[in-house]
């Protein structure tokens, strides 16, 4: 008779096991402002399939024969106004990795828990992260892309290139994805606390805030994506969470790219209208930005502000994201501890 169980003919490699990790994933970001650092990002964008959903027959010629040569500059230039000198970096990958060592410090009493941070877009990568991860010891990994509300062009393509990178392993750690949290309690109060905290600083009231979300094509919306409806429910508790009426609050969308209709109310023609209805004051807060980033502090603090005030408006103020406060910390470390369960 044969032996039925295999003697290892070698020793197996060392491995390092028994952590748990957690990769924090934001969009992108490029290395720096000139035009090949931001060539080569919008290039790795605008050509994620999750993003852009045009047939490829169709949009490369676009891409390469006039995006990709004439928005590295004009991009580029805006992200000079709002480059974060100091480290010579991008603010959202600044508050990225800030975020990643904040989270790590609230789970110092458990030190089986690795923290992480990557880009889908650029660097670090999803993939060197969840490698690195994996060598550290951690078998299974808690993938957290950093959108309270979901839209398959920013969580779903988190989700499937980490679950790509996992193609090559031939051990793979177990990985789980944070769901949204668009109407979890502690994001809401978090929220009505930061601009409950920023409008105290002013010494006026606004007349009306807007809630302005990052836009999407409408097709995408009437294909199913979850994301207005979503974005909606944020505004709605949020707006109740502060006790105000339905005028004080207003959802509208931004950032649209293509010739395509987007989803609508769209922020820059509100913000213009209500300067020219004769609204002299307002403040604007970006509730689906985990961090200030171009879209933010370039295009709702500088352009939409410049707008207003050239339209009519008096005072404009921008809220700021939730970034590294503690309270964006409480809400990013309550999902974490939440979605960890039966992990610990
Ligand atoms: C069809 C194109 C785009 C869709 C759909 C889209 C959805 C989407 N994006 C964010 C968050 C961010 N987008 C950012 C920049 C940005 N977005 C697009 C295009 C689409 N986004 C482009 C081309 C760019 C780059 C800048 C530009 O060329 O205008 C950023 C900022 C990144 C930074 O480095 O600061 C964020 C954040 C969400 C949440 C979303 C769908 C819900
Ligand atoms: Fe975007
Ligand atoms: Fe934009």
């Amino acid at each position: 008779m044969t032996d039925i169980v295999a003697e290892p003919t070698a020793a197996h490699p060392p491995v390092k096991s028994g952590k748990v990790g957690v990769l924090l994933v934001n969009l992108g970001t490029p290395d720096g402002t000139d035009f090949t650092s931001m060539r080569r990002y919008l290039k790795e964008f605008l050509s994620d399939r999750r993003v852009i959903e045009w047939s490829r027959l169709f949009w490369y010629p676009i891409l390469y024969g006039i995006v990709l040569n004439t928005r590295p500059r004009k991009v580029g230039k805006a992200y000079e106004l709002i480059w974060n000198r100091e480290l010579g970096e991008s603010w959202l990958r600044t508050y990225t990795r800030n975020q990643a060592a904040l989270m790590a410090g609230a789970f110092g009493s458990r030190p089986q828990v690795v923290v992480d941070w990557a880009m889908r877009y650029g660097q670090p990568s999803i993939g060197s992260r969840l490698e690195a991860l994996q060598k550290a010891g951690c078998e299974r990994i808690l993938v957290f892309p950093l959108y309270p509300q979901y839209a398959a062009a920013t969580t779903a393509t988190v989700n499937d290139k980490a679950f790509e990178s996992l193609l090559k392993m031939r051990w793979q750690p177990a990985l789980r994805t944070v769901p949204p949290y668009h109407d979890d309690p502690v994001y809401i109060d978090a929220l009505a606390l930061s601009i409950n905290k920023h409008l105290a600083t002013l010494d006026w009231e606004p007349e009306l805030v807007l809630a302005s979300f990052h836009g999407i094509p409408k097709s995408y919306f009437e294909k199913g994506d979850p994301y207005y409806c979503q974005c909606q429910k944020t505004a709605r508790l949020l707006r109740e969470r502060l006790g105000w009426p339905k005028e004080r609050l207003q959802v509208t969308f931004q950032s649209r790219f293509g010739p395509e209709e987007w989803l609508q109310p769209y922020t820059d023609a509100t913000v213009e209208r209500l300067a020219k209805d004769g609204v002299k004051r307002i403040a604007v807060i970006n509730p689906g930005f985990v961090s200030d980033c171009l879209e933010t502090l370039e295009e709702i603090a500088g352009q939409a502000a410049e707008s207003f005030l050239h339209n009519g408006g008096e005072k404009f103020a921008h809220i700021p994201c939730l970034n590294d406060s503690p309270e964006g910390m409480a809400v990013l470390n309550h999902v974490v501890r939440r979605e960890l369960e039966g992990w610990l």
